[in-house]
């Protein structure tokens, strides 16, 4: 379902309420949560705000939908992001788990991803999605060598690596069965390109032109995207 805010600030503030309500929710039945971040330009605000939220941070693992294949500090890691604006305060206490150790070894980054996501003991609570202007969500880029694994019902593992045909880095990103196995979806984007993006992907059915129609167009995942001119 798609969210017209008015404001960004009603973004951010439904956003983070949704999320705190799914964490919340978690904690008190399992004990603890787990949350799979994006990264990319758009999220700042929003881990800001969300770091401030009433949150139990302690009891909640945190972790990334994708990452760049990138040393840990350079500008373009979705970790880095994280560990700026959103593993501050009492959100510093939270379990973070990142992607990428070793920019130099791909395989070896994949691997120790994948077991670190099977080693959780629970399924993630909640994955917090952005979008590209081509339609790309999580690293599922259109026109990716790796995107009809990425794709497939039948890909056992967690993550994936893609190489984005147009965008920089190779990624390490999770596939559509691990992002549909979450307990919900929360789609944060913005601008007039990306509604028209979003209305496009809408439009069944989905085609791998567009990969965000996979998860625009199913039922299985509760998925709610937040839309703020
Ligand atoms: O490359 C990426 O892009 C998407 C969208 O980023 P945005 O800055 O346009 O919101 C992001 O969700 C993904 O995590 C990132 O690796």
């Amino acid at each position: 379902m798609l969210h017209l805010c008015t404001t960004p600030q009603e973004q951010i503030d439904r956003l983070v309420r949704t999320l705190a309500d799914a964490l919340a929710q978690d904690i008190a039945q399992q004990g603890r949560a787990v949350l799979a971040v994006s990264g990319g330009r758009s999220p700042i605000a929003l881990f800001q705000a969300l770091a401030r939220a009433p949150i139990d941070w302690p009891r909640v693992t945190l972790t990334l939908v994708d990452e760049r294949l990138v040393p840990p500090d350079h500008a373009d890691s979705n970790a880095a992001l994280v560990r700026a604006h959103l593993l501050t305060g009492a959100a510093a206490q939270a379990q973070f788990l990142p992607l990428v150790d070793d920019a130099s070894d791909l395989a070896g980054c994949v691997d120790r991803a994948n077991a670190q996501f099977r080693a959780l003991a629970q399924p993630l609570t909640a994955a917090l999605l952005g979008m590209g202007d081509d339609g790309h969500t999580a690293s599922l880029f259109p026109g990716a060598a790796e995107l009809p694994l990425g794709l497939s019902p039948d890909y056992a593992l967690p993550y994936l690596a893609v190489t984005p045909p147009h965008a920089a880095h190779t990624r390490i990103s999770l596939s559509l069965a691990a992002l549909l196995g979450a307990g919900r979806l929360l789609l944060s984007i913005s601008g007039e390109t990306k509604r028209a993006v979003y209305a496009r992907a809408s439009e069944p059915p989905p085609t791998p032109h567009l990969p965000i129609g996979y998860l625009i167009q199913q039922s299985k995942t509760p998925f709610d995207a937040y839309w703020f001119a």
